[in-house]
């Protein structure tokens, strides 16, 4: 009965053993048909997915260019891979080029570290190996001795992981701080912040690159020099280990089953880089999205837009989302692949290494109790020895992996350094070439000088004209004709297309002699002072503005309550606090601390009452400075001796008021168009309504002198009460009234 019981479990057993195969093999056809079909969905939405062609950039033309091909999907990626790793190689350059003694420091101490750790888990290794030995042996005192061994070794190693992290930590800002601090070098010079998100566009968000992708590339970095020194410190010493006490046989296998796995693996591998570098972008624009709402949160609230507002951001979270399902999607087949081959075949393989030598090698034991107990402890410290091998070349296999991973980050980041590099540099020549742009003198002239926007549109063609010290500028123009623009082409904010500008400070800030005071107020963070010495810092003063001085500037745009409003050591975010009049009037303020020789007035009193602007205008001239002031506001013709009229499209007169009147310029003589038209209207409004006796030659220009020859002195207006509009001015308040009625009447 027994036996037959017996019979019966083993026929039980095997049925059961049969089942469990049988399950197991259906789980692993289950697990191969899926990933099988994961991985060709992955490829063919690789192909397919329209987010993978939205790259923007130098990234869409290559895209562009390499998919007309069939073979173009291939030529592509290993494209894009080259520049991927020519920016590794070229950062890796630089880190090591900057890194300096104390970078060779850490990098050393990182080397120290690890060659420690290694001989340490090696002795580790033994002595778990000899705890087997003492424990089948039955010897208490070696087994506690050796317990206290292991115990140190342990909080040594310990040790050791920590420092080496925190090692690798210091490593990372010191990488950060090298690639930060180059970046800004070029771009806070030459205005090449502005240029890069307002004139050139090759580079999409240089913020998230700064302060996002250095810090992750940095980190990944510096984890991949720790894990690599380790992998190589290792290898090297259990090769020799292995070599010394067993055969190099088991090396070859080992080698050689990693060289298999790590081209297996670098073929499936997908482009990890492309999808890193894809996913900064994408968190890139949505950040902004999200930091644009807090922006102009109040605009959006008055409005009521938070709809329209969250339905666009959602459209960019989505497609973030989307973005981030497929890399996730791509880790996990290819993860799948990674994981067999890498740890779990691989361990099979390990077992089989680690058995061999005690079954037909020469570790075969004897029969002895000493011979096991050695067979144990040999047992203990071979399986080390091959799994640690193991791990150290599967560490540098798929380190190809993670640079692929790393170059995603190192090609946005050299993108902008080369971008913000190019656009640091002073062009002295103009951009179609010939003679220097820019010379120096003590006034402003334009020569032959064409304003182009960056997308191409001319606004000013062969301007023509000079400032002297003293003389004061309006310039007029219906919007958009490019009042503001022919100042950015006078400031290097955009390239002068051609022509000669000369002007004072070349190669100075431009603040110094001419100083620009912008129709969008700026408000740096800071206190009331900061406000007023901008873009100088208290240490850069060379008389430090005491609270006496404060209240003068602030008096000179009625703001001295401010002084009373707010401690004078307490940082405020102004831009938040104050009004927008109360925002420019600050603006105002500044220029009265600065004292440049020349003001440009950007409808910088757009927001501020009438008698403000008036006063404003006679005391900037009071100081001794020359103001270029462009306005919309034909009251302002008082102030001024020149005035400039553009069209928008190139065509521009010239009109002077006091001295004999030349001859106008102009330069337009394409028939008129809607554009002049509308110039022509506002020229109208800055003259009277009599038709024009213009000395201009062009039909876009019709400005009629005798209105500014009548004008009043800016003297006498200056003198004027509070109140001018009471105060009678016989001849020049009705045309004015005419002027402003004309403008309204155009615009309505
Ligand atoms: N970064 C840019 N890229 C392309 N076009 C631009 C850029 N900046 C300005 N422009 C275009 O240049 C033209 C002139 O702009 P500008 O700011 O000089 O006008 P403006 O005469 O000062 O107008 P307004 O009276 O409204 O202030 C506009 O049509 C504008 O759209």
């Amino acid at each position: 009965m027994p036996s037959l019981q017996l019979l019966h479990l083993t026929k039980h057993r095997h049925n059961i053993l049969a089942s469990r195969r049988k399950t197991l093999l259906f789980a692993t056809g289950v697990v191969l048909v899926g990933g099988t079909a994961a991985y060709l969905r992955s490829r063919s939405s690789n192909e397919k997915s329209p987010s993978f062609n939205h790259y923007n950039g130098l990234d869409n033309n290559d895209e562009r260019s390499t998919n007309l091909a069939t073979e173009g999907g291939r030529i592509k990626k290993s494209t894009q891979k080259s520049g991927g790793l020519k920016s590794l190689h070229a950062l890796a350059a630089i880190l090591l080029s900057k890194m300096g003694n104390k970078g060779a420091r850490d990098l050393l101490s990182l080397l120290g570290i690890v060659v420690l750790r290694t001989a340490l888990s090696n002795r580790l290794a033994k002595v778990q190996g000899f705890l087997f030995r003492a424990a089948f042996l039955r010897r208490v005192p070696l087994f506690l001795r050796l317990i206290s061994e292991n115990l140190l070794l342990c909080f040594l190693l310990s040790t050791l992981h920590s420092t080496s992290k925190y090692v690798t930590g210091i490593l990372s800002i010191h990488f950060r701080k090298i690639l930060t601090r180059l970046i800004h070098t070029h771009y806070f010079k030459n205005m090449s912040y502005y240029k890069i998100s307002h004139v050139d566009g090759r580079v999409t968000n240089p913020e998230q690159r700064i302060a996002s992708d250095i810090p992750r590339f940095c980190s990944e970095l510096s984890d991949l020099v720790q894990d690599d020194l380790t992998a190589v410190v290792d290898g090297l010493l259990y090769t020799w280990r292995l070599c010394s006490y067993a055969s190099p046989k088991y090396v070859l296998w080992i080698l050689g089953y990693v060289a298999v796995s790590g081209t297996l693996i670098r073929k499936f591998s997908p482009p990890f880089g492309k999808l890193m570098s894809k996913e900064q972008q994408f968190e890139g624009e949505y950040r902004q999205l999200q930091s644009r709402l807090r922006t102009h949160s109040e605009s959006i609230a008055f409005y009521g837009g938070e709809r329209r507002e969250e339905f666009h951001i959602l459209q960019k979270f989505n497609t973030l989302v989307e973005h981030l399902k497929i890399v996730l999607h791509e880790h996990w087949w290819f993860g799948m692949i990674q994981d067999f081959l890498v740890k779990y075949f691989g361990a099979t393989f390990a077992v089989i290494l680690i058995i061999e030598p005690f079954f037909s090698g020469h570790l075969r034991p004897d029969s002895s109790t000493l011979g096991r107990a050695e067979m144990l402890s040999n047992l203990r410290y071979h399986t080390s020895v091959i799994i640690s091998l193991f791990q150290s070349l599967g560490t540098l296999s798929i380190s190809s992996r993670r640079l692929n991973r790393l170059s995603g980050y190192a090609r946005r980041i050299h993108e902008l350094m080369i971008v913000s590099r190019e656009l640091s540099v002073e062009s002295s020549q103009p951009a179609t070439g010939g003679m220097s742009c820019f010379s120096e003198a003590d006034y402003i002239e334009f020569k032959g000088v064409k304003v182009v926007t960056p997308s191409g549109n001319v606004l000013v063609d062969n301007l023509t004209l000079k400032v002297k010290p003293g003389s004061n500028l309006l310039i007029t123009g219906p919007n958009g004709s490019g009042k503001s623009s022919l100042f950015r082409v006078l400031g290097g904010l955009w390239p002068l297309i051609s022509g000669h500008i000369v002007k004072p400070g070349v190669g100075s800030d431009l603040n110094k002699e001419i100083f620009y005071v912008p129709q969008r107020p700026y408000t740096a963070v800071g206190t009331l002072r900061d406000q007023l010495i901008y873009p100088l810092t208290a240490h850069q003063e060379v008389e430090p503005l005491t609270r006496d001085g404060m209240a003068e500037l602030l008096k000179n745009v009625d703001l001295e309550y401010l002084l009373d409003r707010y401690p004078p050591e307490k940082e405020i975010n102004w831009g938040e606090e104050l009004s927008l009049g109360e925002q420019q009037r600050l603006g105002m303020a500044r220029l009265f601390y600065h004292k440049p020789k020349f003001a440009i007035l950007d409808e910088c009193t757009s927001a501020v009452t009438t008698d403000m602007e008036e006063r404003f205008c006679s005391k900037v001239r009071d100081m001794g400075t020359s103001c270029i002031t462009i306005s919309h506001r034909p009251a302002l013709v008082a102030f001024h001796d020149v005035v400039l009229s553009l069209d928008g499209e190139g065509g521009w007169s010239v009109h002077y008021k006091r001295e004999e009147i030349p001859e106008g310029v102009i330069n337009s003589t394409r028939p008129k168009t809607d554009r002049q038209s509308d110039a022509v209207v506002v020229q109208q409004a800055f003259s009277s309504l009599e038709k024009a006796s213009s000395f201009s030659k062009s039909d876009a220009g019709s400005y009629n002198p005798r209105v500014i020859a009548t004008s009043p002195p800016a003297e006498s207006i200056a003198t004027r009460p509070i109140v001018p509009q009471l105060e009678g001015i016989p001849r020049i308040l009705p045309l004015r009234i005419a002027a402003l009625i004309k403008i309204l009447v155009s615009l309505s």
